[in-house]
């Protein structure tokens, strides 16, 4: 049986930056080869980064995607790594962009795979099933490939295929099967949200069995905007045993001895695979040759729940403020549980050195909101400040007759200003820091409290802020750290403390109750009539859906955040805000 050693790059590469992208190819093909490699896969568009979103469109993006391609071949190859066969996702286009008139049938820009080798491009493949749900529009932007290809390595046939490819029965994988392939790869830029490991395995194992084959699975890692890519890469027999499994969340070379079954030496070269055309060539004889030592990688260990989230949202932020060009970050700190989490996690993302925590007391706040917004910063070592914001609101007050939610507002907006000022002035990137379950119900000033660069809990409802930081605490408890978020910020009740003794339960339902309705209307799409059914009470559902509708022009303006669920406010949920439509009324 002929054996393959196989490294799969689980690295984080940036949108646009071609040259920084390759340099991390060409490092890991180095670490490949020194742990005796022979074929090593980056990810889906690796070199571009992904998702490039509307830089489709422009010729000179792609031109920059080929060259980099081209340059790398050859890079490589000076680097004495022409011997290893390398699988890297690039942007290509036979073709103009579908904009109207311009479009040629089935040509155009292509979410592509290369495999390289010597010193030159061996062979592209371009990714056949596209996705165009949820947060992808890959039919906006590329055209399907129609042509599944092999190459015959170390005895091995090996099939290549994109992403979506194994999302997708029937397709690619299939056809791998009729192609009688040993091994497929299968390079990916599948983003988190909960729970997706538990999908994945399970998925990988299916097409496993379609193929008949051992299957290579690599994701990539890092932060893209909304969007965190979470790793996971594995390799899955055919059989569909788990021989081994990167972590989630950091960079991970796994590199694997895999013996694989002999090629059929009579196989056609090409054929009619049914949905795809097969083309299958060879690479034998200049393949680097297999290390003695063996290759014993593991199966990394799952993480809960809540712990798989952190890291989202950590891992999240990092990346969007180092690929943003910044160094630190600021945010207004009341003592309540979300600018708590949202602190606890900026310290864990870009170290409490480099977060700036204000507390910006109004005539309204209690005591407490301070005295926790200070202890908050003692158990972090944030850099902590104090800017009284009553002289500013009086000032306005004293110029113009405000009264009712107009003054509360004010005082939310005035803290914007000044947080604001800071950034101008210092050069951090502001955080907001709205939950999903207040974004939900337009629970926020417009450009006030919502005001921001970045928000690292948009996604999170509020029940599960909770959690998080119960869980934070207790991490760090049984590592013999400090618990970061006092315990005061986590039990007492929740307050916008706009106003003497209010309190969110004033204008909103508990928020248990709450977001089991929300869960179901955004999450779930459900509707009225559906989310009665399930046993919440009418009337209350009737308000929450209304509030919801009504805050979509809120939403619209909100900062980016990290996607952690099934459906995140932005890209994953897309509704018009002139909208008459409400449910139950028709
Ligand atoms: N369809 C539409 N398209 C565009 N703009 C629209 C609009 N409808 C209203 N507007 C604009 O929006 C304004 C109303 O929005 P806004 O000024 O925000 O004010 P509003 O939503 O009326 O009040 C803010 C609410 O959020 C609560 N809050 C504030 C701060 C923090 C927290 C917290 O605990 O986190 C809660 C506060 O207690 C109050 O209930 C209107 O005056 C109008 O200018
Ligand atoms: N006194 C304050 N000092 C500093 N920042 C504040 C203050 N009050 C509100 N903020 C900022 O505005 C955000 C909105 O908070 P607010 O207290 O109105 O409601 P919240 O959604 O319950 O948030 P939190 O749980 O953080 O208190 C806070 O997260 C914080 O960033
Ligand atoms: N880039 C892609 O094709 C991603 C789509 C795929 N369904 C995923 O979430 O993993």
């Amino acid at each position: 049986m002929p054996q393959l050693r196989i490294a799969l790059a689980q690295v984080d590469s940036t949108v646009g930056d071609f040259p920084g992208n390759a340099a991390i190819v060409r490092d890991h093909t180095r670490k490949a080869a020194d742990a005796g490699a022979q074929l090593v896969a980056f990810p889906e568009m690796m070199l571009s980064g992904y998702p490039v979103e509307d830089l489709v469109f422009r010729e000179s993006f792609v031109a920059a995607s080929k060259n980099t391609l081209d340059r790398l071949a050859a890079d490589l190859a000076a680097d004495g790594l022409g011997e290893v066969a390398v699988v890297v996702g690039y942007l290509d286009a036979d073709g103009p962009a579908r904009l109207g008139a311009d479009a040629v049938p089935d040509r155009g820009p292509r979410d592509a795979l290369a495999l390289l080798h010597g010193g030159r491009v061996v062979t592209t493949y371009f990714k056949h099933h596209l996705p165009n749900y949820g947060v992808f529009d890959e039919d906006r932007y590329f055209v399907p490939g129609d042509t599944l290809r092999i190459v015959r390595m170390a005895g091995v046939d090996v099939a290549l295929t994109v992403c979506e490819d194994i999302w997708q029965p029937g397709g690619p994988f299939a056809v791998a099967g009729r192609a009688g392939v040993g091994l497929v790869v299968n390079i990916n830029a599948s983003p988190y949200e909960r729970n997706k490991d538990d999908v994945r395995l399970p998925l990988v194992q299916r097409r496993a069995a379609e193929a008949g084959a051992t299957v290579a699975y690599v994701n990539m890692i890092g932060g893209q905007d909304e969007l965190v890519f979470d790793g996971d890469s594995m390799v899955v027999a055919a059989d569909g045993t788990l021989l081994a499994r990167s972590p989630q969340f950091d960079e991970h070379l796994l590199v694997i001895d895999l013996d694989l079954p002999e090629a059929d030496p009579a196989a056609a070269d090409s054929f009619d695979g049914g949905e795809m055309r097969v083309e299958r060539l060879r690479l034998d004889g200049d393949l680097r040759a297999p290390s003695t030592e063996s290759a014993a990688p593991g199966v990394a260990e799952r993480v809960g729940d809540e712990a798989e989230v952190w890291r989202a949202l950590v891992l999240g932020l990092r990346d969007y403020v180092r690929k943003n060009g910044f160094r630190s970050v600021v945010l207004g700190l009341s003592g309540g549980i979300d600018s708590s989490v949202v602190a606890a996690i900026a310290c864990d993302a870009i170290g409490a050195e480099n977060v700036v925590g204000v507390s910006l007391p109004s005539g309204h706040s209690s005591e407490h909101s301070r005295d926790d917004a200070a202890e908050l910063a003692k158990r972090t070592g944030l850099d902590y400040r104090i800017e009284p914001i009553q002289p500013m609101v009086d000032a306005f007050l004293s110029n113009m007759s405000l009264s009712g939610v107009a003054v509360e507002n004010l005082q939310a907006r005035v803290r914007g200003i000044i947080l604001m000022a800071l950034s101008n002035q210092e050069g951090h990137l502001v955080l907001t820091t709205g939950n999903k379950s207040e974004l939900a119900v337009g629970y926020s000033t417009l450009y006030g409290d919502s005001v921001g660069g970045f928000n690292p809990i948009k996604d999170v409802w509020k029940t599960l802020v909770w959690r998080l930081a119960e869980w934070r605490n207790a991490d760090a408890a049984r590592r013999g750290e400090t618990p970061p978020i006092p315990e005061n910020s986590i039990t007492k009740p929740p307050s916008a403390e706009l106003r003497p003794g209010q309190l969110d339960t004033d204008s909103l339902p508990d928020y248990a109750v709450l977001d089991a309705i929300l869960v179901g209307y955004i999450d779930r799409d459900l509707g009225r009539d559906e989310l009665i059914a399930a046993g919440h009470d009418p009337a209350l559902v009737d308000r929450v859906l209304r509030m919801v509708d009504l805050a979509e022009y809120k939403r619209r303006q909100a900062a980016p955040g990290p996607k952690i669920s099934i459906k995140a406010f932005g890209r994953d949920r897309r509704l018009p805000i002139t909208n008459r439509f409400r449910e139950g009324a028709v």
